[in-house]
């Protein structure tokens, strides 16, 4: 066991906030440190470890199911192999969980577990709020205990929301949370220094929002089970017109309850894949790396929402495939 504790930042935001955009901008930025990542994702199928631009051996995914609760053991059985990689010395470790996520499971899962507590120092936990959306999520319990846990909050998507509502959001978040030190950014690009090397978390702040935290065998919680994810794994090569008239369609019918879609797309004709977001109403689909000529040309593609069709959804996704 190496003499030094590993400094852990937990990453924490709802659905779309800018969680693993933070996490690329960790990782590019950052010369100093050798990061290992765990990234939790709350559908069933990952996407997001293909678009974390790190080693491979220092990435970890964990799929359908959230870190506080269904898949915790996963949490401890991941950072413990991440420890335990032979030869690879990481300086520091960055735990982004899944959009759904109550982040004080998570705390607790490092605070008490003596294995953890015993190799890993919590540096700080870093809230992304997603400054078009707060709004309308600030009701959600899990959003307020996501901002509340925070030592450290970044306001991201400022570019697509005015002076004013940020202004509203500053107020409205310093209600749920009075100490985190609040930044703003486009990207998730807050100053590094903003975000890691600094100890942040502070048990006794802890103990004050959450004061059984330490003793609870299992954190009281409940996910908004109206939420759930459905997914659709395809070869076959999409058809860019169909595949755009469909999802544009979809978020026009169903963007309220439709919270997230995420892809990695084959499209006809092209020599990259292509990564898709949506979240609610705004979409993007950016040119990810070229296939590779011996690899299987798969589209992954997640739903999560409330109250989903799941059987629609898939259909219209595969009626976007080009005819064989
Ligand atoms: N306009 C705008 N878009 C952003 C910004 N930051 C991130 N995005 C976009 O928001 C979408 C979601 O970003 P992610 O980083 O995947 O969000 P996430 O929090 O990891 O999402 P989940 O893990 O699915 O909860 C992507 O399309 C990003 O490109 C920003 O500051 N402005």
């Amino acid at each position: 066991m190496r003499a030094e504790k590993i400094p852990v930042t937990v990453i924490s935001g709802f659905l779309g906030a800018g969680k693993t955009t933070l996490v690329n901008h960790l990782l590019g930025q950052n010369e100093a440190f050798r990061i290992g990542v765990v990234v939790n994702e709350f559908g069933e199928v990952g996407i997001d470890g293909q678009l974390i631009v790190s080693e491979q051996e220092a990435l970890i995914e964990i799929n359908n199911g959230c870190v506080c609760c269904t898949v915790r053991a996963d949490l401890v059985a991941s950072v413990k192999e991440m420890l335990d990689l032979a030869g690879h010395r990481l300086d520091r470790l960055v735990v982004e969980t899944s959009g759904l996520a109550d982040p004080a499971p998570v705390l607790q899962t490092f605070l008490a577990d003596p294995d953890l507590r015993s190799q890993v120092d919590l540096e700080s936990v870093i809230t992304v709020i997603d400054a078009l959306h707060l709004q309308q999520q600030l009701s959600d319990e899990i959003v307020r205990e996501q901002i509340a846990f925070a030592d450290t909050l970044i306001v991201n998507k400022i570019d697509l929301v005015s002076e004013e509502v940020l202004r509203a959001i500053q107020n409205e978040v310093r209600m749920v949370n009075r100490t985190a030190t609040v930044v703003r950014s486009v990207n998730s690009e807050a100053p590094i220094d903003a975000l890691l090397g600094t100890k942040r978390f502070s048990l006794p702040n802890l103990l004050m929002i959450e004061p059984d935290i330490l003793e609870e065998e299992d954190h009281d919680h409940e996910h908004d089970t109206s939420i759930s994810s459905c997914s659709v794994v395809t070869s076959g090569a999409l058809d860019a017109d169909r595949f755009h008239r469909w999802v544009n369609q979809l978020v026009n019918d169903q963007g309220q309850r439709l919270m997230r879609m995420k892809g990695l797309l084959n499209f006809a004709s092209e020599a990259r894949r292509f990564h898709f977001h949506s979240v609610h109403m705004l979409l993007e689909a950016m040119p990810g790396p070229r296939w590779e000529a011996d690899e299987p040309r798969d589209n992954r593609f997640v739903f999560i929402g409330r109250d989903l069709d799941r059987e629609q959804l898939r259909q219209g996704f595969l009626d976007c495939l080009h005819a064989a």
